[in-house]
């Protein structure tokens, strides 16, 4: 349930690694101007912005590879760093692979993972353009790293520190059930890095600009929790607004969760949520160049609570799990 514990309180865990990491972010040189902690980080030559971020997909963690085709990895591998490049608002310019194969993988698996890397980055507009290969004891580990930059008309990059109070929370599609196969389709696998949608918002001169943005990778409240803590504001998520996936659904029958549990923290949804004032997308559901645009919720000045969660029972609760967390 929501309000239960996360599973993995006895080990050190990847927040507590990163906030070490963060402290040290005061010290960079000038020309960082994304330091660690957004999507992407960023630095200056003359006056041109480079964003960078790499994403690792490990079999057993991301995918399982028994059962998952290698033209579905291989898409993964480089749909996931694309959906960072939309949450910057970013446009990519193109993609270094390095990849780990076990020893005991057929060489023609090998090749076609490295084919269908090469033909997703070339449909995303991303080239690969180097990358490193080996064969190792272990399993199948993917590194792909994406260089990006911010199109003129599309101003700076959207970061996850800058959400306003009394800003809105939206959301740009139904949440929860990544890892179900639902119609031949497996979220978590086969989604489209919302790329177009995110350079639309960047585009906005007005109130639509987002104030602040993520992709939802590690489950909408955990994502939300970095723009809530790096903004200094209390997040307000009003759950009956949270738009539910059919796959949430399905997830629902065979869990002791409620369908609303999995939109909050399954994680892998790839899909945008930002800030942006209230009149922004004034109706409770927005279309918008061809994508649902809901609003879930507000951001208020920071009190006790990073999210606050209005249920559908008319309880409001501190939520204590928030989503997908590594550990060591
Ligand atoms: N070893 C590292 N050294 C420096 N910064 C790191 C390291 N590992 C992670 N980070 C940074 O810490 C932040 C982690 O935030 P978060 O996990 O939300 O990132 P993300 O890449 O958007 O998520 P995901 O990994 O789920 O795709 C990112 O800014 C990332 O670049
Ligand atoms: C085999 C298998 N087990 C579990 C999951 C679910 N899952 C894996 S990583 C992750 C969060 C994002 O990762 P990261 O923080 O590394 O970006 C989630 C929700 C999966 N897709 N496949
Ligand atoms: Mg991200």
């Amino acid at each position: 349930m929501l309000i239960s514990q996360s599973p993995y309180n006895t080990t050190m865990q990847e927040f507590e690694l990163l906030e070490n990491i963060f402290k040290q972010n005061g010290s960079l040189p000038s020309n960082i101007t994304i330091p660690p902690g957004d999507d992407m980080g960023a630095f200056t030559i003359g006056n041109q912005t480079v964003l960078v971020t790499v994403d690792q997909l490990a079999d057993g963690i991301h995918f399982t590879l028994e059962t998952t085709s290698i033209k579905r990895i291989a898409r993964k591998a480089v749909t996931r760093n694309l959906s960072d490049v939309a949450a910057m608002g970013a446009t990519p310019i193109a993609a270094i692979c390095a990849v780990s194969f076990p020893k005991s993988l057929a060489s023609h698996h090998a090749e076609s993972l490295l084919e269908h890397i090469r033909q997703t980055g070339q449909t995303f507009s991303c080239p690969v353009i180097g990358g490193d290969i080996s064969a190792w004891p272990g399993k199948l580990l993917i590194s792909i790293t994406v260089f990006a930059s911010m199109q003129p008309q599309h101003g700076s990059p959207i970061l996850r520190s800058t959400a306003q109070p009394n800003d809105a929370l939206y959301v740009a599609g139904p949440l929860g059930g990544s890892i179900i196969d639902h119609n031949n389709t497996i979220h978590h696998l086969d989604f489209t890095p919302q790329l177009d949608l995110a350079q639309h918002l960047a585009a906005e001169q007005g109130s639509r600009r987002p104030s602040a943005m993520i992709d939802i990778s590690d489950g909408l409240l955990r994502d939300l929790s970095h723009i809530a803590k790096l903004s200094n504001l209390t997040a307000i998520i009003d759950v009956p607004q949270i738009p539910i996936s059919d796959a949430a659904l399905i997830a629902a029958k065979t869990s002791t969760h409620p369908p609303y549990h999995h939109a909050l923290t399954d994680g892998e949804d790839y899909q945008l949520l930002f800030s942006a004032p209230l009149d922004a997308f004034p109706s409770q559901q927005t279309s918008y160049h061809g994508h649902t645009i809901t609003r879930i919720g507000s951001l208020v000045p920071r009190h006790q609570s990073l999210i606050m969660l209005n249920l559908p029972d008319g309880q409001t609760v501190t939520p204590q799990y928030l989503g997908w967390e590594h550990h060591s």
